[in-house]
């Protein structure tokens, strides 16, 4: 099956270079210049990765990864409908649309094409550039299908699991971003490790809360794109959602250039929440305290000052 990749942002490209071992790809990516990636520095595209600013040059593929940020991926499907439309896509992007609340399974599915996978779970777009050891989920409904991208994604050193369950696989990593700017709000602010665990714990209850409202399985939240991705998020300097949460606890300015998914997630499920009474204090709180409408004392008192509950 031959590959291309749609978005040349650091994952994109990560993935291109991780496929190319296996056979040529083509990388697209808008005004693209040039070989080198510039959210991937210093890292060299292999000679059968074919980058292009000319999307026409991804017709040749028997299937799609989309590689771009969340609340890009609508605009996107919906300008290149006619491109997409028909052939295997897998979105390989973390979040909820802030416009529709809808995943990115949810988004290609209105394309009406077949069965829309999305590849999601711990990796770090330079851990995968460089060759090291990665596991990811690969969700989609349509088993044979499913199976089949599973076969063709898969490297010696980036194993893919399969599942069904697109619906916990596209939650897990939607929420974990969240969950991972709250982690980095608290070692920012200094409140420690404990707290920190505390944090990823009843961050995980209520990512298997929301996921469960929407109906995935609760084995899958439990699974790499779940919590494999939250403990790896949450606990490392490399993650974009975890600095822009410590920049936000410590009171220091963050790059508003870089790719921060969390944060309108984390909007968009807080109006799910509301909308739909699901108690989600954690999200809801980062919605607020990335609007600026609650100081970090303010969401601290809030989250310690609720009503004692079982565990
Ligand atoms: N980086 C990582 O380690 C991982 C990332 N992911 C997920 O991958 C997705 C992409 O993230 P990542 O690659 O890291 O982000 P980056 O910020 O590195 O790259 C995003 C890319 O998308 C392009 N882009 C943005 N908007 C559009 C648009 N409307 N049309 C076309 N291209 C667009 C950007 O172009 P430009 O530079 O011109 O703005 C850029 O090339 C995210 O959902 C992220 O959660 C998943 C696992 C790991
Ligand atoms: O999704 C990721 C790791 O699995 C990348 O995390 P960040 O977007 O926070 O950098």
């Amino acid at each position: 099956m031959k590959i291309a990749v749609l978005g040349a942002g650091a994952f994109g490209a990560a993935l291109a270079i991780s496929l190319a071992a296996k056979g040529p790809v083509t990388l697209w990516g808008r005004g693209q210049q040039g070989r080198t990636v510039r959210r991937l520095p210093g890292i060299m595209l292999p000679d059968n990765v074919s980058i292009t600013a000319e999307i026409a040059e991804t017709d040749e593929a028997d299937a799609l990864l989309l590689s771009l940020p969340m609340q890009a991926l609508a605009g996107f499907a919906a300008e290149q409908a006619s491109r997409l439309r028909d052939r295997p896509l897998v979105a390989c992007c973390k979040g909820v649309d802030l416009l529709s609340g809808l995943g990115p399974v949810e988004i290609l599915q209105k394309l009406g094409g077949p069965a829309p996978a999305v590849l999601t779970g711990p990796s770090f777009a330079a851990d995968i550039a460089r060759g090291l050891p990665t596991a990811l989920t690969l969700a989609c409904a349509d088993d044979t299908l499913g199976e089949s991208l599973q076969a063709t994604l898969s490297t010696p050193v980036l194993r893919l699991y399969r599942t069904t369950d697109y619906i916990g696989a596209e939650i897990g990593g939607a929420l974990k971003n969240v969950m991972a700017i709250a982690a980095g709000v608290v070692i920012g602010a200094g409140l420690g490790d404990s707290a920190r665990a505390a944090l990823m714990t009843r961050g995980y209850a209520e990512m298997q809360r929301f996921a469960l409202a929407r109906g995935a399985r609760a084995e899958t939240l439990g699974g790499l794109s779940g919590l494999g991705d939250l403990v790896l998020t949450c606990t490392s300097d490399l993650s974009r959602n975890f600095r822009f949460g410590h920049a936000l606890g410590a009171g220091q300015a963050f790059d508003s250039d870089t790719t921060v998914e969390g944060a309108a997630t984390a909007k968009a499920v807080a109006q799910i929440a509301r909308a739909e009474a699901l108690d989600m204090p954690i999200s809801t709180m980062v919605a607020a305290l990335v609007d600026g409408k609650v100081t970090l004392a303010d969401a601290m008192q809030s989250l310690l000052t609720r009503p004692l509950k079982q565990e």
